[in-house]
């Protein structure tokens, strides 16, 4: 038995039900359950809310979801090995945990939620973490259908998520995410917490969405952002070329010095330059 309920130590559920992880499906499982309370705890408290668990593996986090008072667990799992670890957990809470057998890329939780809270919670397969950061960051309509996401990266993924300025890490990603949510790094976890290891280490995200994001497309924003960090070294009268406007004229209407390189504007700027883009393209339609 392990400390946090009564049901038996992750290594021997894994050796009982022959799950030893693959590469493949980006398996690094956490065994102890210390850490995966921590990171429970992180998304609490959860009394009353649904959580969305994306590759529950064995469960230790869900476990620790669980036991962390969370209503709901509708976990998310691509590996039908892990079905019975997680149908033993769903019988020690019963009514709790929901498993769906399916790719975490195609499923949306929405139709299964009760209008209560939700929250997404994991420590994510790291071949398609950040694709899927992108897609609950891009979900429409905005205030999303959660209100907090926990997920677990690779320590130079995170450190593109909460970078917002003067910074080797900062690009799309940073604009994007900081843009819709408030971003913080709450921990680190080193490879050796993990089974097997990965090679380097991660660290826990919390990203909070903002009520009211500043007004913009976000279609838009991403082209701006990825325009000016494509040519991160160049300036923005260069950088903005592609965008098919007069990039000197882009970043004045949006109060900005062409000069100036992506890494040096900040993230309302990206928005700033992102509606003026709206505006030329409109105005430049109109013209012909
Ligand atoms: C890093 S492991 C985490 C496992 C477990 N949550 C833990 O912390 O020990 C990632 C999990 O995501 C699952 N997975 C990989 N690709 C997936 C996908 N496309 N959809 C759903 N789950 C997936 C893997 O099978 C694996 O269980």
């Amino acid at each position: 038995m392990s400390g946090i309920d009564d049901l038996p130590p992750l290594r021997e559920v894994i050796k009982r039900h022959d799950l030893q992880a693959r590469k493949s499906l980006g398996q690094n499982f956490l065994l102890d359950l210390n850490l995966t309370a921590r990171i429970a705890r992180a998304a609490g408290p959860l009394e009353g809310v649904t959580v969305v668990e994306i590759g529950p593996g064995p469960g230790g986090l869900t476990r620790a979801l669980l036991a962390t008072g969370a209503a709901r667990v509708i976990a998310v799992e691509r590996d039908e090995r892990a079905l019975g670890p997680l149908q033993e957990i769903a019988a020690h809470y019963p009514g709790r945990l929901e498993i769906v057998l399916g790719d975490a890329q195609t499923f949306d939780p929405r139709p299964m939620l009760d209008g209560g809270p939700a929250r997404i919670v994991a420590n994510l397969p790291y071949n398609i973490g950040t694709q899927l950061l992108i897609d609950w960051l891009c979900t429409e309509p905005w205030p999303p259908w959660y209100d907090m996401m926990v997920l677990m990266f690779q320590r130079e993924v995170a450190e593109r998520i909460v970078a917002v300025g003067d910074d080797e890490a900062y690009g799309r990603l940073g604009v994007l995410a900081n843009w819709r949510a408030e971003t913080k790094i709450l921990f680190d976890i080193s490879p050796a917490a993990f089974t097997p290891p990965p090679k380097v280490t991660s660290s826990v995200v919390r990203l909070k969405p903002r009520p009211n994001p500043d007004a913009c497309e976000r279609r838009l924003l991403e082209q701006v952002a990825g325009a000016a960090f494509n040519q991160r070294r160049k300036m923005l009268r260069q950088s903005l070329k592609p965008l098919g406007v007069d990039p000197e004229k882009l970043a004045a209407a949006a109060g900005i010095d062409g000069t100036r390189r992506a890494e040096t504007v900040p993230v309302s700027g990206f928005v700033a330059m992102a509606n003026a883009l709206a505006e030329l393209r409109k105005a430049a339609k109109t013209a012909t």
